[in-house]
């Protein structure tokens, strides 16, 4: 990883007040109840990628974004990423990727940004205080599944263009636009597209741009490096059907608890990983890197009123920063075919998957991890002489990304911050995974930079998720600002 703590000092043509961004500025004031009614009709449309049988509504969401791009004189291909097998043996095509891009000019950069209108499920039931898919505006803030992650940011990126056209100010780079469906499920197919587009597409690209991730405090930022991700489903299957558990209750190797002790082999309460040789990778804590945590200013305790919570597994800023961004976790995520209704069954399930991830971090390897996990549930089942049968499947293996803060975009970023919040940018990672990043840097070899405008309290993937009108509205002028601050014509060096 390069830690270089980036000076961005206020250059002439950086002036807040200079006349292009104080107009665009305006303009974006001025329209922010008619931005925030357009959030409102992408927020309505349920595009959970996580199930199939939705993905006819993440299309409509898809479909949604390239008419608007091409009402502002964009083209749009929506490009073909092939098919995915369900556990039911179907076969269905996956949402396409949309590929855009909008009149551009040899001599000028070119960015690509990328962002995704797929959103994980979300219900009322869930405990939500509104209606997850009616965005609904409560003391300055936007409720609705999506606001922040990722639909908010992607529409600010395309109402930032817009007001340039608005103004009729000049863009001062070529503008691609990459968005996907099915981040929240893995990016299925999207690899193997840049890797096919990558002497089209992508062969006069600059910098990548990805704002998909949240601010760790108040403070503005500029992101630097994300977490990766396996996830894997780890099944036990053994009696024809569910029965009562007054009848065949003793006298079975349950499922569940087969699965039980299987979830309880992995991580302890203190959250340190149980599976042999997981962690070993890890790259060691140097001096260097520890300074960068202690000036974030990340407040323990806001954080603890944010999550509710007495005390975190670590007793300093400094180590649940680390813990979020620096090393690995396993959080288990739910066990599917187990009865989870209100009231009372009294039923023995007869099959049942739990499902778990492990967030990666340099310099671990995915599928060394999904070796070594596959190795361990296979030894602890062993152990439980269960007739049971149990099969482990990964369905992501997302890689860890670490940018390069001396690349120019980070500056144009830490410009275009000064000028929209007039302050310095932190330099933050991140402690979720977007699953394309590190392939954008690893094929195109590319400038790639992560560039949030979510609150650090957004609540991305929970119950009453979240973007703020402020982060949302002044999120949209950072994106005015920062293609604006991008050197003009220049390539990356
Ligand atoms: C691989 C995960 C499903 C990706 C997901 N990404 C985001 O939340 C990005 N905002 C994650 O859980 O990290």
């Amino acid at each position: 990883p390069v830690f270089i703590l980036l000076h961005t000092p206020a250059s002439s043509s950086s002036a807040a007040g200079s006349s292009p961004l104080k107009s665009l500025f305006q303009y974006i004031d001025d329209h922010q109840d008619q931005f925030i009614q357009r959030l409102a009709e992408w927020v309505a449309v349920q595009s959970e990628s996580s199930d199939p049988a939705k993905w006819i509504e993440v299309e409509k969401m898809l479909n949604i974004t390239a008419q608007r791009i091409r009402e502002m004189g964009g083209s749009v291909e929506l490009a073909d990423v092939g098919t995915q097998q369900l556990s039911s043996g179907a076969v269905v095509p996956v949402p396409p990727v949309l590929l855009a891009e909008f009149p551009g000019d040899p001599k000028k950069a070119t960015l690509c940004i990328y962002g995704h209108v797929d959103v994980q499920p979300a219900k009322k039931e869930d405990g939500w205080a509104t209606n997850p898919y009616n965005l609904t505006e409560i003391s300055g803030n936007l409720y609705g599944r999506g606001a922040t992650d990722n639909k908010g940011p992607v529409l600010a990126w395309l109402h930032a263009v817009e007001v340039y056209q608005a103004i009729e100010q000049e863009i001062p780079l070529n503008l691609k636009f990459i968005i996907e469906g099915t981040e929240e499920s893995g990016s299925f197919g999207l690899r193997e597209l840049i890797m096919e587009r990558n002497d089209s597409f992508f062969a006069d690209v600059d910098y990548i741009v990805i704002s998909d991730s949240v601010w760790a405090s108040r403070n503005p930022a500029l992101t630097y490096g994300a977490r990766g991700s396996s996830y894997f489903f780890v099944e036990v299957d053994g009696p024809v059907d569910d029965f009562h558990s007054g009848v065949y209750g003793g006298s079975i190797h349950e499922p569940m608890t087969d699965l039980i002790a299987l979830l309880a082999s992995l991580v302890d309460h203190t959250g340190k990983i149980l599976i042999p040789g997981v962690t070993d990778d890890v790259v060691p804590l140097t001096d260097s890197e520890r300074k960068t945590y202690q000036n974030i200013s990340f407040d323990l305790e806001d954080m603890k009123k944010v999550v509710g919570v007495k005390h975190f597994l670590q007793d300093t800023k400094v180590k649940v920063l680390m813990a979020r961004w620096r090393h690995p976790s396993l959080s288990i995520h739910g066990i599917q075919g187990a009865f989870s209704e209100p009231g009372i069954k009294t039923v023995i399930p007869g099959r049942v998957i739990g499902k778990f991830s492990i967030r990666h971090v340099p310099s671990m390897n995915p599928p060394d991890v999904e070796r070594k996990v596959q190795e361990h549930l296979k030894q602890v089942f062993n152990g439980l002489r269960s007739p049971n049968r149990m099969k482990v499947t990964s369905a992501i293996g997302a890689k860890p990304w670490v940018g390069k803060l001396c690349d120019n975009q980070y500056v144009a970023g830490g410009k275009a911050i000064k000028n929209v919040f007039g302050m310095e940018p932190e330099l933050i990672r991140e402690g979720s995974t977007v699953p394309i990043l590190q392939d954008f840097q690893e094929v195109t070899g590319k400038s790639v930079m992560m560039l949030p405008i979510g609150g650090h309290d957004d609540g991305e993937h929970s119950k009453n998720e979240k973007i703020s009108r402020y982060n949302f509205i002044e999120g949209t002028k950072l994106f005015a600002a920062y293609i604006y601050e991008h050197l003009m014509g220049g390539k990356n060096d």
